[in-house]
């Protein structure tokens, strides 16, 4: 697999590909063998199967009868681990490496073996450890295609008392669940960890399994106080362009046991606790009768944060698995029959698995180049294509040239946004109706463009009356740090203009330095003297971000900061986002939020991007956190 990270880009675009087929909630039913040999040799089971699909249980109203039932599968109390992960889980693990969902659940009463077949032990390792391991196996076989690259993440959390809790970072508080305008469910702030290995996997895994709330009750010493979810999440992104990227997620769901506060002695917390734990379980089990009664009614997925969690593996678009475990014992029968009626309506709950699709889009020099470059020649000589081509643009230093491919790539952005929106939208009217907001949008893109280059053809003429100098010239004297600064702005999405200032060039007979400043997505270099004041004024009168300060510095220190705030920003968890200055609690969730949404942050800039960063708020955060991580 290779350690690459997804792509850096941009992900604009999300489209389902193909027809939407059904799937169906499959059902298994696991019966575990009895823990006292006491108890088999007494009484004896109250539940036995009949095949590999069809179970009978002792009806507890009339014990002369039984009850019957059919699944998908039923695993006797002889069956292994490993048969149960190969015949039930086995078989949907490859939809994730090719951007669907999918999700198993294990559900049944306290003490059933829930816990047993999602974890097992280390002598009968159970479907969490097997699954990842097969993911990775999967991931592996398909990197040798040389098509995609992937990367696998993982999260892992626990829903106790209705809180959500980040057990990868246990200090975490109740994290909020929010749905994104493509219904897929997100938890900003939880702790996404890439993972290159099943080792690595363990690593996280093993200590975050401790920090699982459990406590001993009469049925079960060692009972799961809370709903466990483990996300595995498989990023594949095409090494060509388009770069379609699909991603698909393994949801690994441990369910706390339904249980009988009778039964169980439960008190004081346990009891609380108990509440919580059968709450969404009984929501659970609306959720399931509103999906079964059909397409008109309410679901209330979000009347708990289980089920609200769960919203995409019922009736959502994931390829779901329910593991119901039984207990053979007498005293367990109420709550089995239970258990197996709501497997019985859980087994009508039809899914609509489709695959998740983005584009990433390449800054759009870059994603010209890739395609001239992909038009002809072999690979070497693509290569030194693209590198004179860069010499070439680098070289240049016309603002027009600059003008022009970023205004396009502004443009292109909001194209591909108004794109989403008309893909997102079912509606006939409204495809039209957007199409024709697109288009209108699109003539006013195209006015603001042009706009845009008036008013930079005016101000370097402006520029150039008033100082008195010609353009070439200043534009020759500057080249080499301009070319060197260029190469950064390329990746930037703000338009440059140069210019020369005004008063520095009059004022100031030092010799200058360049530095980028920004105002309203115009990036203008200005050449500037090393006194410059905090606030430089631009011809047209207007202010500039706060910016002199950094001129000062030493221009590489300055870029390793930068790295390290970017490294931040796209791998921090939420402490560590609240460790940057001007960093809250409230912006770090949303920070999560975006990265969750767009991928990462391909360059500091991006920031703005997030709800409430004003430029002015973006100049503040950049210029304390520059200093702090310099040390100043
Ligand atoms: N198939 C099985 N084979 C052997 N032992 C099992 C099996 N299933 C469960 N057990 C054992 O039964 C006990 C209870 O199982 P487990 O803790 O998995 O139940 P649970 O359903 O997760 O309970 P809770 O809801 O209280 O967490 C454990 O000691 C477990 O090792």
């Amino acid at each position: 697999m290779s350690s690459r990270r997804p792509n850096m880009a941009q992900r604009v675009s999300v489209k389902g590909r193909g027809r939407k087929k059904i799937s169906r909630v499959r059902v298994a039913v696991r019966l575990r063998p009895f823990m006292d040999k006491q108890d088999e040799r007494g009484e004896g089971p109250c539940v036995r199967g009949l095949d590999s699909q069809n179970l009978e249980i002792v009806n507890w109203r009339n014990a002369t009868e039984t009850l019957k039932y059919h699944f998908d599968v039923f695993h006797g109390e002889q069956t292994t681990q490993k048969e149960v992960f190969l015949s039930s889980v086995k078989p949907i693990l490859p939809y994730i490496t090719r951007g669907q969902n999918a999700s198993v659940f294990a559900y049944g009463p306290t003490g059933a073996g829930k816990t047993h077949t999602m974890l097992g032990n280390s002598a009968q390792p159970g479907v969490i450890p097997r699954a990842v391991g097969e993911v990775f196996n999967l991931v592996n076989a398909q990197d040798e295609d040389e098509a995609w690259d992937y990367s696998i993440g993982m999260s892992y959390l626990e829903i106790y008392n209705e809180k959500v809790l980040d057990l990868l970072s246990p200090s975490s508080q109740d994290l909020p669940i929010r749905e994104d305008k493509d219904k897929n469910i997100l938890i900003p702030g939880l702790t996404h960890t890439m993972i290159s290995s099943f080792s690595d996997f363990e690593r996280h895994f093993v200590p975050a399994n401790l920090n699982r709330t459990t406590a001993s009750t009469k049925l079960n010493q060692r009972s799961s106080r809370s709903h466990a979810v483990l996300l595995i999440k498989v990023v594949r992104t095409q090494r060509c362009l388009p770069r379609r990227q699909q991603t698909g997620k393994l949801y690994l769901v441990d369910l706390a046991g339904s249980e009988d506060n009778r039964r169980t002695g439960n008190q004081g917390i346990r009891l609380k606790e108990s509440g919580a734990i059968n709450l969404s379980l009984f929501t659970l089990s609306k959720v399931v009768d509103s999906l079964k009664s059909g397409a008109s009614v309410r679901v209330p997925y979000r009347d708990s944060k289980l089920t609200r969690l769960l919203q995409d593996s019922l009736g959502g678009s994931a390829h779901s698995l329910m593991i119901v475990n039984i207990a053979p014992e007498y005293e367990y029968c109420f709550d089995t029959v239970g258990a197996l009626n709501f497997a019985a309506k859980s087994k009508l709950i039809v899914n609509a698995p489709f695959t998740r699709e983005t584009v990433a889009v390449l800054p759009v020099k870059r994603a010209n180049e890739e395609r001239e470059a992909g038009q002809s020649g072999t690979e070497p000589e693509k290569k030194k294509q693209r590198d004179e081509k860069k010499t070439e643009q680098e070289a240049s230093t016309l603002p027009s040239a600059h003008l022009h491919s970023l205004s396009e790539q502004s443009v292109m952005d909001r194209l591909l946004a108004l794109e989403k929106r008309v893909m997102c939208c079912e509606n006939q009217d409204s495809v039209s109706m957007l199409k024709h907001s697109a288009h209108k949008e699109i003539e006013a893109l195209k006015q603001e463009h042009r706009d845009f280059e008036r008013k930079a053809l005016l101000l370097s003429q402006l520029v150039k009356e008033k100082s008195g100098f010609s353009q070439e010239p200043s534009f020759r004297s500057s080249t080499a740090p301009l070319q060197q600064k260029q190469a950064n702005v390329t990746k930037s999405n703000t338009r440059q203009a140069m210019v020369q200032p005004l008063q520095d060039h009059l004022s100031q007979p030092q010799p200058a330095k360049a530095l980028t400043v920004r105002k309203q997505s115009v990036c203008v270099k200005k050449k500037v003297a090393t006194t410059l004041p905090d606030k430089a004024e631009l011809p047209n009168g207007k202010e500039n971000m706060p910016s002199g300060w950094e001129s000062h510095l030493d221009e590489s220190v300055v870029e390793q900061a930068r790295q390290k705030i970017l490294q931040i920003l796209n791998t921090g968890s939420l402490k560590e986002l609240k460790s940057l200055q001007q960093i809250g609690d409230k912006k770090a969730k949303l920070i999560l939020g975006w990265r969750e949404v767009r991928g990462i942050f391909s360059k500091l800039e991006d920031l703005s991007q997030v709800e409430g960063m004003t430029e002015k708020r973006f100049s503040t955060f950049m210029k304390a956190n520059l200093l702090s991580v310099m040390g100043k």
